[in-house]
């Protein structure tokens, strides 16, 4: 049986105190819908983890710089709805955009540290606009526990600080990234590929890999990250946003690996701008 959708704050609100008495762990999983194996294994976990689930899906404007990529974002709420079918969910929060900016909105919430470089330094204004719809998205459900992808892993690091900073009460649990057999990151932009263009998407996570493996290696940095770009450039992608080792947890550049640490790149193939990310493993 499909979820109801709700649209509007007041009756989420209403289904959230029907469930008040009776349930002691709501879960949220915000999306941007187009859902994939990658956004169901976060609504399979939160299934594990919450007593309800609530799946929001909201194209938030606010937070792409880019109109183009804004228009062409795929929009399949009723396929959406029919994938979320067999995980029982008990809403579908598919907000009217004047429910989460009415009228005369004026308020922004800006992450400062781990929201800036990487995506940040390509796409001005996607973390403010990230932050602002978590923020809204965490108070109208009120979940206790919410779930987001290491895909979009600087993402990650931005709701943790904002939910630490602001004492949102609130768990965020991080999901690991769900990948095609060929290594690439399932994402809801793969779609806009064309089928030469999706035979060479895999070489980021190669690229990713190799680079990581060679720094967990004892391999200077900077080469191997230089190694990297180029093998991406030379599989076919048209430019390399950024590949750049950073701390696991604050995000630091790293020039050698003294801590934990992830390998997070952005390239452009065939139009579409590709992030992916993986951790140093220490051998
Ligand atoms: N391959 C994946 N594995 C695990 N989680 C994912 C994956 N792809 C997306 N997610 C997570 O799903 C949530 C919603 O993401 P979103 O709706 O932006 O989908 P998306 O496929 O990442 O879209 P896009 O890549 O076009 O931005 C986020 O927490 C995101 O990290
Ligand atoms: C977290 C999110 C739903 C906020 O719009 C979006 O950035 C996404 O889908 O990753
Ligand atoms: N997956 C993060 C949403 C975005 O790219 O805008």
């Amino acid at each position: 049986m499909t979820a109801p959708i709700l649209r509007h704050l007041t009756d989420l609100r209403a289904c959230r105190a029907g469930w008040r008495d009776e349930v002691a762990t709501v879960a949220v999983v915000p999306t941007m819908g187009a859902l994939h194996q990658g956004h169901l294994s976060l609504v399979r976990a939160a299934k594990a983890q919450a007593d309800r689930v609530i799946v929001t899906i909201f194209v938030n404007p606010r937070q792409f710089e880019n109109t183009d990529d804004l228009a062409k974002y795929p929009r399949t709420e009723e396929t959406d709805a029919e994938k979320l079918a067999p995980f029982a969910v008990d809403a579908i929060y598919a907000p009217a955009p004047d429910q989460i900016y009415p009228e005369g909105f004026a308020t922004s919430v800006s992450v400062s540290g781990v929201s800036e470089g990487l995506c940040g330094a390509h796409r001005p204004g996607h973390f403010d606009g990230v932050a602002t719809v978590v923020t809204k998205l965490l108070l109208q459900t009120q979940a206790e526990r919410a779930f987001f992808g290491e895909k979009d892993y600087q993402q990650l690091m931005v709701v943790r600080r904002l939910v630490r900073d602001l004492d949102v009460p609130v768990e965020i649990v991080g999901c690991p990234t769900v990948r095609e057999d060929d290594g690439l990151a399932l994402s809801s932009r793969n779609v806009r590929l064309s089928p030469a263009a999706r035979a060479v998407a895999p070489a980021l996570y190669r690229a990713l890999k190799q680079a990581a493996g060679a720094i967990a290696g004892g391999a200077p940095v900077s080469p191997a990250l230089q190694a990297g770009r180029e093998a991406i450039l030379a599989a076919g992608y048209s430019e390399v946003e950024y590949l750049e080792l950073r701390a696991a947890g604050t995000l630091a550049p790293l020039a050698a690996l003294d801590r934990p640490a992830r390998v997070l790149a952005a390239a452009r193939l065939d139009g579409v701008r590709l992030i992916d990310n993986v951790p140093v493993l220490a051998v």
